[in-house]
């Protein structure tokens, strides 16, 4: 939540999307669908800031950063792990999933998992807006539940019973 000494600023929205160069055809398509759908919801464009990363793998350094520097109230991860010839893709699945997981557990900024892990081109397109919906759309709508969620918590805590 952004806060200046304890108070609230700003409309309470202000989000940051970390996303991964790697397979950039899919990955930009899942940007779009977040910053498209965010700007429904009434997120102003200068309130969603998007900051790129070589691959997945390095989603949750930056993500970290992101979650404890105060000025944002959720993240979005977006990413697109296509399964190769090796196993270096389940050690980067593990990795992503479990950091993206552990900052929004220890920081309690809302942090979504947009990264998609699959064995095939087509099944990442497929939820990149193609087939089967759009991820990063998907994550645009929780990150905002959870936002809301969490304001609601503050209020039934803030009272006294
Ligand atoms: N194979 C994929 C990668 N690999 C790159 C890693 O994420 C990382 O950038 C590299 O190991 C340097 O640390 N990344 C993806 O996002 N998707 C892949 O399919
Ligand atoms: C997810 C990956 O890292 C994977 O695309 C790498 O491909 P490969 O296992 O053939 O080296």
């Amino acid at each position: 939540m952004t806060t200046i000494n304890g108070q609230l600023q700003g409309s309470g929205r202000h989000i940051a999307i970390v996303v991964a160069r790697f397979n950039t055809a899919i990955t930009s398509k899942l940007l779009a669908g977040a910053q498209d759908n965010l700007e429904r919801h009434g997120v102003a464009a200068e309130d969603i800031d998007v900051l790129w990363v070589p691959g997945a793998f390095e989603i949750p350094t930056v993500a970290q950063q992101v979650a404890t520097s105060g000025r944002y109230d959720g993240i979005i991860t977006l990413g697109a792990v296509i399964r190769g010839e090796t196993s270096h893709y389940d050690y980067v699945c593990n990795v992503v999933s479990n950091g993206v997981a552990a900052v929004g557990r220890q920081t309690g900024v809302p942090t979504m998992f947009g990264v998609l892990t699959t064995d095939t081109i087509e099944q990442a397109l497929n939820r990149a807006g193609v087939k089967v919906g759009n991820k990063g759309a998907d994550c645009a709508e929780s990150v905002l539940d959870m936002i809301d969620v969490q304001r609601q918590f503050r209020e039934l805590t803030a009272t006294t019973k």
